[in-house]
């Protein structure tokens, strides 16, 4: 990457960071004490927060004197009301640190500049993003900020994913334990590798694939079926907690570009005012609703790097192009 980078200089390195725990949420120059407090962190997101931090550790070691920013996924949920952060558990739980704390925050940062650029005024109102990737998280926004969202203390909650679960009855993960004697580990790995998409067709986490495949294959359909209703159903709940809906953003990879998902989502909200325009989902234009759509329904590429790089400048004092 250096070598890469030639002659330039590098004023910073910027990091996302999946989870900030309960300590951090502004963006942070990371030195030793703060790298040890975010490796606390690794068992709430074991399939991002080690790799992140050992690209930073790494850098430490070769430039110690480069200034390395973490931004967390984190963050941008800070303005979560407490009714949305606590969890139905002993009080001691949240004093403790067990709350939902939201992920994707630099892709909903992202939204919130981008549909305020493009939209202005009428992305202020009542706001559903959905990112949808290899892992998927809803955001109900209002005034641009976070009121809700689907991921809670980990980032296995809420929608069902390429390899992981979504929400689940944790008597369900009692019962593989104590019934089906699954050790912590292996009970890990299943909702973390082994369960979503992947697990239920036993195909493939890419809904490309499973499109492909889905004509004859009845665990193919099983899957894509889930994965739209759980994501109809979210987006219900989330409708629920603003009250009603002004627009539905669709981003991430297959947000962005899954035309036949997006479809299958919409066609389930019509109850919410929701109407596409066929020829502008296909080619997935900006704006994808029809012109009778109560909903205004938006197709928008994310930048989660642009984010981490803007927050990075600010906070060392340099300007951002
Ligand atoms: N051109 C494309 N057409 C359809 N789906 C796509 C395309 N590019 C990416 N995807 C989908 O995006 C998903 C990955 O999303 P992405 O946001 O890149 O995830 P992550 O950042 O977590 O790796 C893949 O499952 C794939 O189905
Ligand atoms: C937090 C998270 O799930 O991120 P990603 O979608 O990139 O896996
Ligand atoms: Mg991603």
């Amino acid at each position: 990457m250096l070598a890469r980078l030639g002659s330039h200089h590098i004023a910073a390195v910027a990091h996302r960071v999946v989870h900030g725990g309960a300590k951090y949420f502004d963006p942070v120059r990371v030195d030793a004490a703060v790298l040890a407090d975010l490796k606390a962190y690794i068992p709430l997101a074991p399939l991002h927060q080690p790799f992140a931090l050992e690209a930073i550790e790494a850098l430490l070691a070769t430039a110690p004197g480069l200034p390395q920013v973490a931004c967390f996924d984190t963050a941008f949920h800070h303005t979560l009301p407490d009714v949305e952060k606590m969890l139905p558990l002993p009080y001691g739980a949240w004093e403790r640190g067990l709350r939902r704390y939201g992920f994707h925050g630099l892709s909903y940062e992202f939204m919130s500049v981008a549909l305020a650029e493009r939209y202005g005024d009428a992305a202020r109102g009542r706001t559903i993003v959905a990112h949808l990737g290899s892992g998927a998280s809803l955001c109900a926004l209002q005034g641009l900020r976070s009121v809700a969202t689907t991921m809670g203390f980990s980032a296995l909650d809420g929608l069902m994913m390429g390899t992981r679960c979504g929400a689940l009855d944790p008597g369900a993960v009692l019962y593989l334990m104590e019934i089906e004697k699954l050790t912590l580990e292996q009970v890990g790995h299943v909702l973390y590798h082994e369960s979503g998409l992947l697990g239920l067709s036993g195909v493939s986490s890419d809904p490309r694939v499973l499109l492909q495949q889905e004509a004859g294959n009845e665990r193919v359909q099983a899957a894509l079926a889930l994965y739209v209703r759980r994501i109809v159903r979210e987006i219900g709940a989330m409708a629920a907690v603003l009250g009603g809906l002004d627009m539905l953003v669709f981003t991430a990879g297959i947000g962005e570009h899954n035309a036949v998902l997006r479809e299958r989502i919409c066609r389930e909200l019509a109850f919410l005012g929701v109407d596409l325009q066929a020829d502008a989902n296909a080619t997935h234009a900006p704006r994808i609703s029809s012109a009778a759509s109560r909903v205004t329904v938006a197709v928008e590429p994310t930048n989660e790097e642009w984010v981490a790089a803007w927050r990075t400048a600010s906070l060392i004092g340099r300007p951002c192009h």
